[in-house]
């Protein structure tokens, strides 16, 4: 086997095939030097198959062919070649193959390229390069990418770029203080350098800095004499900016022993001026001069000046706005780069301003086509020019974030993986734009007339303003567009000026000018295929109030956008964020009275949060919580560990209208429920406005439902007749399942005859543990201890709570009834009705205790027992409430603790009535059943079963 030839140094290679060539691994045909460098560092299993170029994987350091690891001596690369054909990669082996000779065409369609052949090109803005600490941080980063290859573009440090323009305005203003400016650019540098470097690297680059500022000293002088520069003078002096940043970061990174070259852009892109600021890359110009530049310069690791250019007559020149950006892709597609990672202050891409929506996420991939949109949008990404380049040869551009390498970043390629696949990914980000007018040109004779439309843009187009998006009514009545604020009125009176003859005719009827407006876009690639996006959109700007001015979607269906007063426009994007990027089912959730059941609901949802979050995609977010003497407020939702010490020190005034106001204006979160854990009737009286704004109701206080029967009827019809819901299943039983068992009956089409039980939990508790030698008041203090009482529990033993949940229950069944239609027999002795509070109640009751113990012993001696019992009487239309004596093998005898038991006789449970019995009363138990009212309610919004 012989040792094939090396391939002409000086053939027309075109950088695309010497990409794909060094891509494959194959002997690269990089001309000249470092080519034969190469060729000299042969590996040794290469003695019998000496037809190879060995290569290593960037990452793992290990040879592809003989699997071998990097080898120090036999220099920092491991290569034999194997022409003229080509390898393939075995993926699953990470071994390259020989196989049949292919045409750099066919190489480049193989998927499976080995990429630690291929350059990877890095970007660097002046943030990055802002000091010798950052920059010794570029060194770090770009010495620990294991790319075969890589060319790293930089800006200038920061502030210096502006530092150079402001020098050529002094001078050629005249201003003499551009010396002292200039000392101040060459004092920055020197500073850095000798920070950075020693030795002879720093003395070559000091005395290159010299050189250089002499030179702009002898240019900005000849600037100042004749007052005037022109724009290469001006593009030559600020370009040096990018010089020294490069020469600095080559040095830095030579000191660690890696080769590399500085490489000064101008000697290799070639750009043409395109008019307005811009320029166009001269592609094979640049490739050929690219192709010269490697000849020159074999080293691997090359640092390239950012920004700056030259024009096809060697005229230095720059590339404008984001030139760096530009120079990147600009270069990463030349070379066919794997990857060109832009690094930046930012984690990556996010889904809106985070500084206008905080729950904005960064997002892991965007299409070019999203990114340029996102751009256009006013979102700071990438100039959308600098997507061009690379979108051509499908070079993945990566944002990252220097100040934090652990963040992924966002990827910015072809088509990205879809994530989920569901509606809501399909719209990746919104952005907006401010400072805006529409211009509306509307008339009937518009319709059907050729040349309108461009009249009318052929007129803004002769005054300069740009046109932000377009949208023309179907009927061809109207023509509407947004224009920058600031060239409104040149737009609006070059139309009148143009159309004066058609609106004096009445052709036209008005040229309207509605100002300060803002666009909302929304992006995505996936909006084309998916139905119910813009639906989505609009309902959420809906529930937000917000009224939408004009709406534009082209066919490419990339975004939509919407023209909206600029005051809403912040909400608009909060509101139209959360609908697509939280959860359907995230609940922002108001906790009114953290008191026994209050607070143990919140330590509920504390345990559960996550967990639900997790398995159900429920995000439940507790976003206030107030007392009747404090509140706090939060805008994300309060953090549940801490929430009873934030109620002590972050507290402010308690005031109900505040709060209802702070969960309803928070567009962040597309649903709001109030938790109503009071047993106050003015807080229940707040529910009928509560549910008008579209805020949910949960409550465990019976209150409304047995209050007046025209309020509860109000409230109740509003409710049915709206989507807000209104749920109280812990006014009855506690967390037993009574209403939604009565819901059910009825629902399904049973009738209700009659509903009996001992309901309330407190007198079950009292009466199954009054006997022997305990006192009635023990007892009543033990049921208060144990949290089963009302607040006062003179409402349980005045009969009132249970009178309250039959007259719920009636209700519930169809009867109207209030609850002074209910005969109920009080255990409060007349005396200690008028007692002050509920201490002084528990403090007299003991002076009952005889009466209680001989009303007992009564009942004992008939072998009977006392129980507390409500009935509904539903073919009568009427409730009771009654204390009654029962056998002691009756069901209401055999009940233990704070036991309910229901029993619902109806058309289908005749004979035998449909019982639900458990402890009806206690604080874990009734947050439950509150609780798992929230969760009812998430299911309804939504959420998976
Ligand atoms: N304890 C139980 O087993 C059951 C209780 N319930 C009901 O749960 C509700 C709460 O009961 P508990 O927690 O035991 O009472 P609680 O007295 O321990 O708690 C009520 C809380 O509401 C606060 N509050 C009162 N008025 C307020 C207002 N206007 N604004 C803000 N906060 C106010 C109080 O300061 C207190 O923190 C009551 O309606 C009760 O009928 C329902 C079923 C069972
Ligand atoms: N105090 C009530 C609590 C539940 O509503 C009771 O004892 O049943
Ligand atoms: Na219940």
């Amino acid at each position: 086997m012989t040792t094939p030839s090396p391939p002409n140094p000086t053939g027309p290679f075109s950088l695309a095939r010497l990409a794909v060539m060094r891509s494959l691994a194959v002997a690269s045909p990089h001309p000249g030097a470092a080519f034969a460098a190469r060729r000299r560092r042969l590996h040794p299993s290469a003695a019998d198959s000496a037809d190879w170029w060995l290569c290593r994987d960037s990452i793992s350091q290990r040879c592809w062919r003989c699997e071998k690891t990097r080898d120090r001596s036999f220099g920092s690369s491991l290569r034999v070649s194997h022409l003229p054909g080509t390898l393939h990669r075995d993926v699953s082996k990470n071994l390259l193959t020989p196989t049949a000779a292919v045409s750099v065409e066919e190489a480049e369609a193989t998927a499976d390229l080995p990429k630690g052949d291929m350059w990877s090109v890095h970007k660097f803005g002046g943030t990055c390069m802002g000091t010798s600490q950052r920059i010794q941080n570029v060194a770090d980063i770009v010495l620990r990418d294991l790319s075969e290859r890589k060319l790293v573009v930089v800006s200038a440090m920061s502030k210096v770029t502006d530092m150079m323009y402001n020098l050529v305005n002094k001078a050629q203003s005249r201003d003499d203080s551009y010396i002292t400016a200039l000392d101040e650019v060459f004092e920055k540098h020197m500073e850095a350098a000798k920070d950075l470097l020693a030795g002879e690297d720093l003395a070559r680059f000091l005395s290159q800095l010299h050189a250089d500022i002499s030179n702009l000293k002898a240019m900005l002088r000849a600037i100042y004499i004749a007052g005037h520069a022109t724009e290469s003078f001006s593009d030559f002096v600020v370009g040096h900016g990018e010089l020294w940043s490069a020469q600095m970061l080559s040095y830095a990174i030579k000191k660690s022993g890696t080769p590399c070259s500085w490489m000064d852009t101008r000697e290799v892109l070639v750009v043409n001026p395109s008019g307005s600021n811009q320029v166009d890359p001269d592609y094979l110009e640049s490739e050929k001069r690219l192709e010269q530049w490697f000849v020159r310069h074999p080293a691997e690791t090359i640092i390239a000046t950012g920004f700056i250019a030259s024009t096809p007559d060697n005229i230095p020149t720059t590339l404008k706005r984001d030139g760096s950006d530009f120079s990147a892709a600009i270069i990463g597609s030349l070379v066919k780069a794997r990857q060109v990672t832009i690094w930046t202050d930012v984690d990556g891409v996010f889904s809106a301003d985070p500084r206008k929506v905080s729950e904005a996420v960064i997002l892991s991939t965007l299409s070019y086509q999203e990114a340029w949109e996102m751009s256009y949008f006013g979102a700071n990404v990438l100039h959308p020019r600098t997507i061009i380049p690379v979108m051509k040869y499908n070079i993945p551009i990566v944002i990252r974030n220097i100040f934090n390498t652990s963040a992924p970043g966002t990827m910015i390629c072809q088509q990205p993986a879809n994530e989920n696949g569901d509606l809501d990914a399909c719209v990746k980000a919104f952005a907006t734009i401010d400072k805006l007018a529409l211009v509306n040109v509307e008339g009937t004779g518009m319709a059907g007339v050729p040349g309108t439309a461009s009249a009318i843009f052929g007129t803004v187009k002769d005054v300069g303003a740009n046109v932000i998006m377009i949208s023309q009514a179907s009927s061809e009545h109207s023509i509407c567009f947004a224009v920058p604020e600031k060239e409104v009125a040149s737009v609006s009176a070059a139309l009148h000026a143009r159309f004066r003859e058609a609106l004096a005719a009445g052709r036209l009827s008005k040229v309207e000018v509605i100002h300060n407006c803002s666009i909302l876009a929304a992006v995505g690639l996936r909006m084309a295929s998916t139905p119910g996006v813009s639906a989505t959109l609009f309902d959420a700007l809906a529930k937000a109030n917000i009224n939408v001015r004009a709406i534009s979607q082209g066919c490419s269906e990339y975004n939509i956008t919407v023209v909206l007063k600029q005051e809403d426009c912040v909400r608009a994007l909060r509101a139209a964020h959360s609908r697509f990027f939280l959860s359907k089912t995230t609940l922002a959730v108001g906790i009114v009275g953290p008191g026994l059941i209050g607070r143990t609901l919140l330590n509920q949802l504390k345990d559960q949060a996550a967990v639900l979050k997790e398995n159900l995609n429920i995000d439940l977010r507790v976003m206030g919580i107030t007392g009747s003497r404090t509140m706090v407020l939060s805008d994300i939702g309060i953090d549940l560990t801490q929430w009873k010490g934030k109620l002590q020190t972050e507290a402010e005034t308690a005031d109900l209208d505040k709060f209802v106001h702070h969960l309803s204006e928070n567009h962040f979160f597309p649903n709001r429920v109030l938790v109503d854990c009071t047993a106050d009737t003015s807080v229940a009286s707040h529910y009928y406005d509560w549910l008008k704004k579209g805020i949910h109701v949960i409550t465990p206080n019976k209150k409304a439902n047995s209050g007046p029967l025209d309020r509860y009827l109000k409230l109740r019809t509003l409710q049915r007749a709206s989507y807000t819901h209104y749920f109280y299943e812990a006014t009855v039983g506690a967390g037993l399942p009574i209403i939604s068992t009565l819901r059910g009956l009825l629902e399904t089409g049973d009738k209700i005859l009659r509903i009996e039980g001992i309901f309330s939990g407190t007198l079950s508790y009292i009466f199954n543990n009054f006997e022997g030698a305990r006192t009635f008041s023990d007892v009543v203090a033990e049921a208060k201890e144990a949290g089963y009482t009302e607040p006062d529990p003179r409402d349980d033993l005045s009969g009132t709570d249970v009178a309250r949940k039959v007259i719920i229950l009636a209700r519930e069944s169809g009867l109207r009834l209030e609850l002074s239609d209910i005969p109920v027999r009080s255990l409060v002795p007349e005396a200690l009705r008028s007692c002050a509070s509920a201490d002084e109640y528990m403090q007299k009751l003991p002076s009952f205790d005889q009466d209680w113990a001989s009303e007992r012993n009564d009942a004992e001696a008939a072998g009977e027992v006392l129980r507390y019992v409500g009935v509904v009487d539903v073919i009568n239309k009427k409730g009771q409430v009654e204390l009654r004596r029962y056998k002691r093998d009756h069901p209401f005898a055999q009940l233990s603790g704070s036991d309910n038991i229901i029993a619902f006789t109806t058309s289908r449970y005749k004979e035998q009535p449909l019982i639900v019995r458990g402890p009806g009363a206690g604080a874990e138990v009734t947050a439950g059943g509150v609780f798992s009212d929230i969760l009812r309610l998430a299911s309804y919004l939504g959420a998976p079963s």
